[in-house]
């Protein structure tokens, strides 16, 4: 069967695949906002915390006294949680949320990219008509164009050469979905299951997953975004507001919590990020909460500095939960290009990286990094933003993601118009 078909009938048949979904999330919603008050507030974290095996202070005081470094960096102070209140979506947020397929989401979220790609690819289908060596050759600065990568796209010009030459192919015109074909093989590689990769959980106690990455790149935006999807899969989800080194950022954590009505533990700014972590599991556990979810900040001038924060984190909660931390998460920002695939060599290096969040991919041109990431980094990417709203965040599908790029041409895809020509 023809991959734009295949591609057609996988992502415009059911134009609302989500809805079922939706209706969950609104359900769940709606259970939590009639919760009464007194409900939430009868178990605050500051009590239950005192009913786990060893209390939060003498633990805590056990985590710093684990080496003189330690004990410098981590105030003496009680942890506090913040309870969620929830805020009711706008009338805008709900309608989108019905009206928004996964098709959707990424069809529109791959705008810009697929409006410079595609038309470039238009065009030059237009002006070759016959497929020779200047097409390729200009093809293959549309790619490069596009942030694919020189390495990736010199492997896929070759791959696309032999396929074209395998199957006859002549006019310029059929290449395009041989091209959607090709992005799709490159980004699985060898690994051909071509599965949606998502997040590890634990099944057997709380799953954590902790958050790295550069101011900015929208990591705080992310963790609410994570939390409001596993909350509306009924977990329950603790934030712990590790990016200690601004008082902004664990305010615009904890708003992110009160909006999608999840616990946030935090201390005071400037305090030990691992001495929160901690707190925060013991929170997590206290409450049976299903998911963690760690903040770090992600300060680069200095990689020795980012490599011991982020391992004093990590010691922490692998002594707390055995085989966790489950994912660690680096955030990307599509719209940085190059600097973007720097970050992720610096991080990888400084700890292991589990999965790649790739942001704002709704505001380059650009998306074509994603296959760059994948490919010459060898980390897959587990997710990517969409836009700002608390719904746009999608697990990353190869297949979705083509469709968005070629989504014009897919959706007028015609196979009987296609035969006869
Ligand atoms: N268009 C778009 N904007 C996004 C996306 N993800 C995050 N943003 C925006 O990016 C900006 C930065 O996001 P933050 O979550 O504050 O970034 P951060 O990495 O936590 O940065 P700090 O708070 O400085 O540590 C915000 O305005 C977000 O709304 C996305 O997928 N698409």
């Amino acid at each position: 069967m023809s991959f734009f078909k295949k591609l057609k009938d996988k992502f415009t048949k059911d134009l609302h695949p989500n809805l079922e979904q939706t209706e969950e999330q609104k359900q769940d919603q709606q259970e939590v906002e009639e919760m009464p008050q007194e409900e939430v507030e009868e178990a605050p974290v500051e009590e239950t915390l005192g009913e786990t095996e060893v209390p939060v202070e003498e633990q805590s005081t056990e985590l710093t006294e684990e080496t003189e470094a330690e004990e410098e960096s981590t105030p003496d102070e009680e942890p506090s949680a913040v309870e969620p209140e929830l805020e009711e979506p706008t009338m805008e947020e709900k309608e989108e949320e019905v009206v928004d397929s996964v098709a959707d989401k990424f069809k529109k979220g791959l705008a810009k990219t697929r409006n410079s790609f595609s038309s470039r690819i238009n065009e030059l289908v237009a002006r070759y008509r016959t497929v020779d060596e200047d097409f390729f050759e200009e093809l293959e600065e549309v790619l490069i164009s596009a942030d694919v990568g020189v390495n990736t796209v010199m492997e896929m010009i070759d791959e696309l050469q032999m396929e074209v030459k395998r199957r006859n192919i002549k006019d310029t015109k059929k290449v395009r979905e041989v091209i959607s074909e090709k992005l799709v093989e490159i980004y699985y590689g060898d690994d051909d299951s071509s599965e949606i990769e998502g997040l590890t959980e634990n099944t057997d106690g709380l799953t954590i997953y902790l958050f790295v990455g550069v101011n900015g790149v929208g990591k705080t935006t992310t963790i609410g975004k994570l939390a409001h999807q596993l909350k509306a899969e009924g977990k329950n989800v603790t934030l712990a507001a590790g990016d200690t080194f601004r008082a902004g950022a664990i305010d615009q954590l904890e708003e992110w919590g009160k909006r999608v009505g999840v616990n946030t533990i935090k201390h005071s700014e400037g305090a030990d990020p691992a001495a929160v972590i901690y707190d925060g599991i013991q929170s997590a556990k206290s409450r049976n909460a299903d998911v963690l979810i760690c903040d770090t900040a992600g300060r680069l001038q200095n990689k020795v500095n980012l490599m011991n924060e982020l391992s004093k984190v990590k010691r922490v909660i692998e002594r707390e939960v055995p085989g966790a931390p489950h994912e660690v998460l680096l955030v990307l920002d599509a719209t940085t290009g190059q600097n973007a695939m720097s970050q992720a060599k610096t991080f990888s290096e400084a700890t292991d990286v589990s999965g790649i969040v790739l942001t704002k991919l709704d505001g380059t041109a650009k998306g074509g990094i994603v296959l760059a990431i994948r490919k010459e980094l060898d980390i897959p990417v587990k997710y990517v933003g969409l836009g700002e709203k608390v719904t746009d965040l999608e697990q990353f599908d190869a297949h979705a993601f083509v469709y968005g790029l070629f989504a014009d041409m897919i959706d007028n895809y015609d196979e009987e118009e296609e035969e006869e020509s």
